[in-house]
């Protein structure tokens, strides 16, 4: 088990025959895990931000780019996917999840609950474990006008590629699964870095111009 879990997710991680993964960012498009089954659905008190550096994935140390994290927001949630992992696979998928995310990423990790989109109140709600990055880890960027950060991601790219597919493809994730869902936040810098790529790319899809 990673040094950052607490005891208390390393029993509820022993004791299940599976373990249920809460992917918000470039997990809903691409786990790289092994899962037996998935759900659409939102963790509430929570909302999306693309407030975290990342110099590895989608960015470098001299331009970083901007990949997303949650915020404590009482008033909101998030909406994303839910992967079951079955006992044979939790060992692998979690150390497999700790470089991915903690070391190369700065997030750490904690349980919430997930209702999934078919849920009825809380019954069919599950325990699920999810990568956030702090204020506190070094990476953190904060809150920026949604412009800037449209533009700081069209520079953007790095060693799983442009940091443009990143947020398209979570924007698209949205607009095709969660069609109901808000997420001012992520549309006002697809919108923002959509109207400035014409300007780069002409009217082609700029996810294949990549
Ligand atoms: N923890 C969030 C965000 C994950 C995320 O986007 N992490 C970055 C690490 S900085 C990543 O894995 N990037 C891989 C990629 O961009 O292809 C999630 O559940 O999706």
């Amino acid at each position: 088990m990673p040094d950052s879990f607490t005891p208390a997710m390393e029993e509820h991680i022993s004791l299940s025959k599976s373990l249920w993964i809460f992917g918000y960012g470039s997990l809903v498009w691409k786990p790289g895990f092994e899962f037996t089954a998935s759900k659409v659905g939102f963790i509430p008190g929570y909302s999306r931000k693309f407030w975290q550096g990342d110099s590895f994935h989608r960015g470098s140390p001299q331009t970083p780019g901007r990949v997303v994290t949650l915020q404590e927001d009482f008033e909101e949630c998030t909406w994303g996917v839910a992967y079951e992992v079955c006992a044979d696979q939790i060992e692998p998928t979690l150390e497999y999840l700790n470089v991915r995310e903690s070391v190369l990423g700065g997030y750490i990790s904690k349980l919430v609950k997930f209702y999934p989109q078919d849920s009825k109140g809380e019954d069919g709600s599950l325990l699920t474990l999810v990568y956030i990055a702090t204020p506190q880890n070094p990476s953190y960027l904060g809150p920026a006008p949604e412009e800037d950060i449209a533009a700081q991601i069209i520079v953007s790219s790095g060693r799983a590629g442009h940091n443009i597919e990143y947020l398209l493809r979570l924007a698209d994730f949205m607009h095709h699964y969660c069609p109901d869902a808000e997420d001012k936040h992520l549309f006002s810098i697809e919108e923002a870095l959509t109207t400035i790529l014409p300007c780069l790319y002409g009217d082609s899809d700029p996810l294949a111009v990549l």
